[in-house]
């Protein structure tokens, strides 16, 4: 009836039949459908459309419009997905992982071939299976009886280098890696020659040239046509035909050298050859298609739109799945986009701003869109809200599309057209002298680098992505080279002697010659080891050395101890305690948290009860913010005056008012939680009052002069490979030492993904009483402490006290949460350790370093709510003692349980977290930045990326071994100068 109305009232208003059809039908090819159905959009809609348009000052307007519907016209193609989490919003996809949680990985990294995933150590985590490569024993054997558990050898950690050549997690994932399937093509090649070079004609992707007898002489001076610093560091005005208009728009967005322009990396390929894509709605996807119409429209008097039509052609999978067709037989079928921004206010509907609007695309331009997908009524129309839009080139310029060549779409930079960004970086290509690199050809021989000009060319201008990946290979390496290169000439620029430099570098070739063997170990250190209720597991010896080593030398050693959740780290950290208390020196101890300084204290204390006294016990105070304010004075008074030998606390330690007399080694537990900014902070602080300290010197009566101006040795502790902990060890000159073994008799902790329903409770509950009745103690965590009405999923920590006691009356309840008082957080944690409660409600605060080591179930309400590394360093407060423990990941949503289920496979920590970030998604995989207040590597992903490190370590050994300082890679040197400050080079 509605409709009817509305078709004779718009008759009144003058309308031919004919344009009232072609209007009705407008709408309905528009996703309008429903007016048939429900008439209610379609009365206020399309007569209040007309209506306006009829009192339009340009009478022919509405006619123009709806002329606009019919001649859809060809387009073009492309798709793919743009981040991992839309992977999984395929249905296909979806469907897939829930067969196996491993698709997801072969799938993503399909989806970006140029990805290069890194090569993890295998952790292998429980009894029996540990193998050991390279091993070597940190003790004399005549003296190993008493320490080691039994004869196993030491698994040795490279201290620099995170990725091992070894069994790597990703086999799966390197197979289908395309640079991998290059590599190996490579070495099948009776061509290989380890010098792959760009031909940058296209359809030529990849040339293998025979080397020249590996070329130039590694001794060999190196010569370069033209010097690098000197080309790259050119002002852009050396681009011909660049006005000054342009030149002033690239220089204000930061465009000021070729350098800085080729370094202008793309975020993203278009793919224009792939046309095989299933649409689903929600999906985010990328299309090239070509701009049938754009048309700002005002639909009432505050409120218009602009939509844009994009027409596509796509393969249509469901007829070419019906026969099987050949590629060129392949049936297409078109698509529309509806791009749609919407503008509410008076002031947007006026002309001049609607056909601004409008202008700003043109019918017939060639563009590339990308946005999530809504599927429309109308079969084969999709609309977009938030959408990116870019014009391709001609149609024409057989370069980019007839040739079907990877597209590379930029990020948007300080509102630059990105075609003309495409342009000028297209023409500062030209101008690239060819061959020209600062990195001696034997190195990029060795690596199976591209040339650094063919490397530009080919991340801006690849033929096809194998190209991209090889050049993307090249310049992350190249950030990374010049970073090991610059850290370690600095090493040597303060080293006397060829030998001493040697030396050095030796100690980088051959990790194990980074170790002490036990009998040095000062007395301390020997006597708190023999106090252990344990013995140390191999890791944890090698681990030791390592850092004892470190502390035996007249530089401060700045190391990340990295191992997985309950490995036993903290014991390693107090015997590098031990060992500076034991020649005479202060030791501090930094947690993120009070009950985490309160725990390692008890501990400590504990342990220090049960060691043999021979030239007496470290001193130890624990500092915290809720210290009392005499306590605290006392306290920094006893470690101004060299009294207390240890201290433990929160940050509260990098206060000002702290001072110590002789800080040798400060250990800053969790350091990812603490800013890095914070950190530095306590490094130069700990400097200034080390050498402040007059005391310092008379307190170390054996030290050398030297030692009292050197900064104390850091050493940071870590259960998770975040990019930011890498970045550190990377950035923070640190050296690493991991911890690869689990403290015998553990096994792993069994996962349970179950929903939060009313049955799945039960079932919970069920679990629980189990627990229970056999003398287990439990942890449930919740994500918040009290409930709230904008969350009502959520359960709450505080709220369900009542509830879980209730449902046990047999058992003590306990809380836990952040919002509690100091010494009421210690006291629920004292009484659950005591076993005085049996049940411990608590929110994350648990997460880092709580060490209840009977506690043998925990229960995540709202899994969901939690990110996967996350869950697994709150599994890793269970099963931390001998009894078998169990961890219920409980989620509220069904969606969600897929994600959850990757924690069920793997207890392995390294796997994990790259798992989260692959399942969060990686963003942009080309121009991601690193955050806080780090230098960016603006294109290597360090967690994904980190075979590509330790080459470029072993490479800047190569290149130091052969010119201590440069002089021979003349090019080199300057290079480096560019990149690292000169500072750091000593110049
Ligand atoms: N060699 C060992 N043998 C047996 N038990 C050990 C050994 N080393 C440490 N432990 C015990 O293992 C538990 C976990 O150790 P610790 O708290 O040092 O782990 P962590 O690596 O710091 O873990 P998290 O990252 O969770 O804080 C502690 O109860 C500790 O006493």
């Amino acid at each position: 009836m509605a409709v009817v109305a509305s078709v004779v009232h718009l008759c009144s208003m003058g309308f031919s039949e004919k344009c009232l059809r072609r209007a009705i039908s407008f709408e309905a090819e528009r996703g309008y459908r429903n007016i048939f159905g429900r008439s209610r959009r379609y009365n206020n809609f399309l007569p209040s459309k007309i209506l306006t348009l009829c009192f339009r000052t340009k009478p022919n307007f509405p006619g123009k419009m709806l002329e606009g519907v019919a001649g859809y016209e060809k387009e073009s193609v492309l798709m793919g997905y743009n981040s991992l989490d839309d992977l999984f919003d395929n249905a296909r996809a979806r469907e897939k992982l829930r067969e196996n949680i491993e698709f997801d990985v072969s799938l993503a990294c399909k989806q970006f071939p140029s990805i290069t995933l890194g090569y993890f150590p295998t952790v292998e985590l429980y009894d029996g299976t540990t193998h050991c490569s390279g091993s070597r024993e940190p003790l004399a054997p005549e003296n190993l009886k008493g320490y080691l558990p039994s004869p196993v050898d030491a698994n040795w950690a490279d201290p620099n280098c995170m990725y091992g050549p070894t069994d790597t997690l990703y086999a799966e994932i390197s197979n289908i890696n395309s640079s991998y399937l290059l590599e190996e093509k490579f070495k099948e090649s009776p061509m290989y020659s380890r010098s792959p070079s760009l031909e940058t004609e296209a359809g030529n992707d990849l040339q293998l040239t025979r080397g020249e007898s590996c070329c130039s002489s590694s001794s060999q001076t190196q010569q370069t046509a033209v010097s690098v610093a000197e080309f790259l560091d050119k002002s852009i005005s050396c681009i011909s035909g660049l006005t000054k208009r342009q030149l002033s728009q690239l220089e204000n967005s930061g465009f000021y050298t070729l350098r800085k322009l080729l370094h202008h990396f793309p975020r993203s390929y278009a793919d224009l050859q792939n046309a095989e894509v299933e649409i689903d709605d929600g999906q985010y996807l990328i299309f090239v298609g070509k701009i049938i119409s754009s048309r700002g429209i005002r639909a009432s008097l505050s409120f218009s739109f602009l939509e844009v039509v994009v027409a596509c052609e796509i393969a249509d999978i469901e007829a070419n799945s019906e026969c099987v067709v050949n590629e060129a037989e392949s049936r297409r079928r078109k698509i529309y986009l509806h791009l749609k921004k919407f503008f509410r206010g008076a002031r947007f509907t006026c002309q001049p701003f609607l056909r601004c609007l409008q202008e700003k695309h043109k019918e017939g331009d060639i563009v590339c869109v990308s946005g999530k997908v809504r599927t429309m009524r109308c079969k084969d129309h999709f609309e977009m809200r938030e959408y990116n839009i870019d014009v391709l080139k001609d149609e024409e310029d057989s370069s980019v599309y007839a040739k079907g060549r990877p597209y590379p779409i930029y990020p948007s930079k300080k509102g630059l057209n990105p075609d003309f960004l495409r342009d000028i970086i297209s023409r500062a290509l030209k101008t690239l002298p060819i061959n020209f690199d600062p990195i001696p050809k034997d190195v990029t021989q060795d690596y199976r680098l591209l040339c650094l000009s063919d490397a530009y060319i080919g991340i801006h201008q690849p033929t096809n992505l194998n190209q991209a990946d090889l050049a993307r290979k090249r310049l992350i390496f190249d950030e990374f080279f010049y970073l090991q290169l610059g850290k370690l000439f600095q090493m040597l620029e303060g080293l006397g002697t060829k030998i001493e430099k040697d030396g050095l570098l030796d100690r980088y070739r051959k990790p194990e010659l980074n170790s002490t063997f036990m009998e040095e170990w000062s007395c301390m250190t020997k006597n708190f080891v023999k106090a252990l209720p344990y013995s140390l597991t191999p890791s944890q010896l090698s681990a030791t050395s390592e850092i004892i080593c470190d502390l035996k030398r007249p530089v401060p050693m700045n190391r990340l101890l990295q191992g997985d959740v309950g490995c036993g780290k903290t014991v390693v950290a107090f015997l590098a305690c031990m060992e500076v208390i034991g020649s005479g020196y202060q030791a501090a101890f930094m947690v993120p948290t009070e009950l985490l300084a309160v725990q390692h204290y008890e501990n400590l204390l504990h342990l220090l009860e049960k060691m043999e006294e021979v030239h007496g016990k470290p001193s130890v105070a624990l500092l915290t913010g809720s210290t009392p304010t005499k306590q605290a004075q006392f306290i920094r008074k006893g470690l101004q005056a060299g009294d207390i030998s240890l201290v433990i606390g929160t940050h509260s330690l990098i206060a000002e008012k702290v001072e110590f007399s002789a800080l040798r080694i400060a250990i800053v537990d969790e350091q990812h939680r603490f800013g890095v900014v914070q950190r530095g902070r306590f490094n130069g602080k700990l400097y200034f009052n080390s050498i402040s300290s007059k005391l310092a010197s008379a307190s170390s009566k054996d030290s050398q002069k030297s030692d009292i101006v050197m900064a104390p040795h850091v050493l940071a502790m870590s259960a998770t490979p975040i990019p930011r902990t890498l970045a550190l060890a990377l950035y923070g000159d640190m050296s690493l030492t991991q911890i690869t073994d689990l403290p015998p008799g553990r096994t792993p902790v069994e996962t349970y993904i179950i929903e939060g329903n009313e049955t799945g409770f039960e079932k919970i509950y069920q679990m629980m009483e189990e627990e229970l009745g056999g003398g287990g103690k439990v942890y449930l965590v919740y994500p918040v402490i009290e409930q709230s009405e904008q969350l009502p999923q959520l359960r709450a920590a505080s709220a369900d006290l009542e509830t879980i006691s209730r449902r046990f009356p047999d058992y003590n309840c306990g809380l836990l949460h952040g919002k509690m008082k100091s010494d009421e957080k210690d006291e629920a944690l004292r009484r659950f350790r005591a076993g005085e409660t049996n049940i411990l409600l608590s929110t994350q605060v648990i997460e880092i370093g709580v060490d209840v080591p009977d506690a043998s179930m925990m229960v995540v309400m709202n899994a969901e709510r939690f990110g996967i590394a996350q869950l697994h360093q709150l599994r890793g407060r269970v099963g931390r003692g001998e009894r078998k423990s169990k961890c219920i990941l409980s989620a509220s949503t069904t969606t969600s349980l897929n994600r959850l289920k990757v924690l069920g496979k793997s207890s392995d920590g390294f796997y994990l977290a790259n798992m989260d970030l692959l399942l969060r998604g990686p963003g942009d995989l080309l121009g991601k930045k690193q955050s806080g207040h780090l230098p960016e590597f603006p294109i290597a992903r360090l967690e994904i990326d980190g075979n590509i490190l330790q080459e470029a370590h072993l490479a800047a050994l190569k290149v130091l071994g052969e010119s201590h300082d440069l002089e021979k890679f003349s090019d080199l040197k300057a290079e480096l100068s560019m990149r690292q400050p000169l500072c750091l080079l000593g110049d």
